[in-house]
């Protein structure tokens, strides 16, 4: 029997991995180096965009004195004659004598001269039709700048863009915001065997991935568009350049599942360093998931774009997703690295040795507790779509219960694992 040396010619085939929370940081400065362009954009176009510039607000808040209630704004003491009406919406006629009064409206600016507001139901009316009543101690108006100061600082540059922030913009008198507009994303799905249609068996699985990144990736905030979703691509390298060379010209961010190893068939690395890319994470110690990469692409235009290789293993590949490629678009929208909540270990969960073990668990939100779910093997997901997320057990520990740790949240909507 002939013993054979192997020899390795390809420097990723022999990547240390980088430890995952390290990894994170990485991918997350890499793409705020890289951080998509500044937009200027109308206000109802941004939900869900991030500020590129803190908010300040444009006037004081309110911008004038506002009445809170429906009543009379009155000057003097009482009673006091009725002089007019301020309804909101108009500068008021001011008050300029002691015993007057107008009818006001809940939102009315409050009319120069005025000392108080009283409520219409504490009010009377004299014989004569004047007003009668007495005033509440604290003012039933608003100031001016009692929520903020023209000019003050809401929200820093990073925020996330929600209907909160929208209504908040408006209020300060936005027309338009300027924002980082969302990263564009594309999908390349590796894998002959893959079947797109129909039941797998006779040695073919379905794509489980084709379908589920694109819209993993939306809730991350990327754009991606269904032409921009391909796949299988041919088991060549040939075809994995070329894939990759078309998506890259439209995308910033492309992944490509499956293929991170170092089989027969697997062309990433080849491809990678054909398209001259350079590696910001090349294998993360972590299980499972552990040959995930993020490469980064300057194109003959000097952009940058970024290829993330989620392994080919459907669980595999959204651990990629949420290790690497959430901290990479939290970059390149400009916001700060993503906070992991933390929950209490409801039962053990085992260490990975010197790896990070990302576990599958449910988090009961009422007790803030996570709870390991079944199902949880590499290729499968059946425990994922029953998950809130994963608990993160760090190297040379185990998980005990009772033990607070931090947990990688699916990017879920509201709503979604009721
Ligand atoms: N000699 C070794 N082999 C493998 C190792 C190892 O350490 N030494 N690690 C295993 C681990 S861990 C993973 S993860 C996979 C990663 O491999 P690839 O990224 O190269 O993925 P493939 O080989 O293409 O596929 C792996 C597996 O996943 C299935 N697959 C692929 N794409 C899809 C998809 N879109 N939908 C559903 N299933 C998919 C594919 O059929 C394979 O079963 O490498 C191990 N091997
Ligand atoms: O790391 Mo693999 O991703 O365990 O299945």
């Amino acid at each position: 029997m002939s013993v054979e040396t192997v020899v390795v010619t390809d420097p990723a085939a022999v990547a240390s991995p980088t430890e995952w929370a390290l990894a994170r940081s990485q991918v997350h400065a890499a793409g705020r180096e890289a951080a998509a362009p500044v937009v200027e954009l109308p206000l109802a176009d941004t939900d869900g965009l991030t500020l590129a510039e803190p908010l300040t607000t444009l006037t004081d808040l309110p911008a004038f004195p506002c009445s809170s209630v429906d009543g009379w704004a009155v000057r003097g003491a009482p009673p006091w004659r009725v002089v007019g009406r301020a309804l909101a919406g108009s500068v008021p006629v001011p008050l300029t004598e002691d015993g007057t009064t107008v009818e006001i409206a809940t939102g009315a600016m409050v009319p120069v001269g005025a000392d108080g507001v009283l409520r219409v139901e504490e009010s009377t009316r004299t014989g004569d039709g004047r007003i009668t009543g007495v005033l509440r101690p604290a003012p039933e108006w608003r100031a001016p700048g009692e929520e903020a100061r023209a000019g003050e600082q809401l929200l820093p540059a990073g925020t996330p863009v929600d209907p909160g922030v929208v209504g908040l913009a408006a209020s300060c008198g936005y027309d338009v915001l300027r924002v980082r507009r969302a990263p564009r994303a594309a999908l390349l799905v590796f894998g002959d065997e893959l079947l797109t249609t129909g039941r797998p068996g006779d040695g073919r699985v379905r794509d489980a991935l084709g379908p589920a990144v694109p819209a993993w990736l939306r809730r991350y905030g990327c754009t991606v568009d269904p032409s921009d979703v391909i796949g299988p691509v041919a088991d060549t390298l040939s075809a994995h350049v070329t894939a990759l060379r078309a998506a890259l010209d439209r995308a910033d961010l492309v992944c490509t599942t499956g293929g991170t190893m170092h089989g027969p068939v697997d062309h990433l690395h080849p491809a990678l360093t054909e398209l001259g890319a350079e590696y910001v994470v090349n294998t993360v110690a972590v299980r499972p998931g552990f040959p995930m990469l993020l490469a980064r692409v300057v194109g003959a235009d000097g952009r940058v774009r970024f290829v993330a290789g989620l392994p080919g293993n459907p669980q595999s590949a959204i651990v990629a997703l949420v290790s690497l490629v959430a901290p990479l678009l939290a970059g390149l929208q400009g916001r700060p690295m993503p906070v992991l909540p933390q929950a209490t270990l409801a039962e053990p969960i085992r260490g990975r040795g010197n790896y990070t073990h990302l576990a599958l668990v449910r988090v009961d939100p009422a007790q803030g507790t996570a709870h390991p779910v079944r199902h949880v093997g590499s290729a499968m997901l059946r425990g994922l779509a029953q998950a809130d997320g994963f608990a993160v057990i760090p190297p040379g520990t185990q998980g005990e219960p009772g033990e607070r740790v931090s947990v990688v949240p699916l990017p879920l909507l509201f709503g979604e694992r009721l």
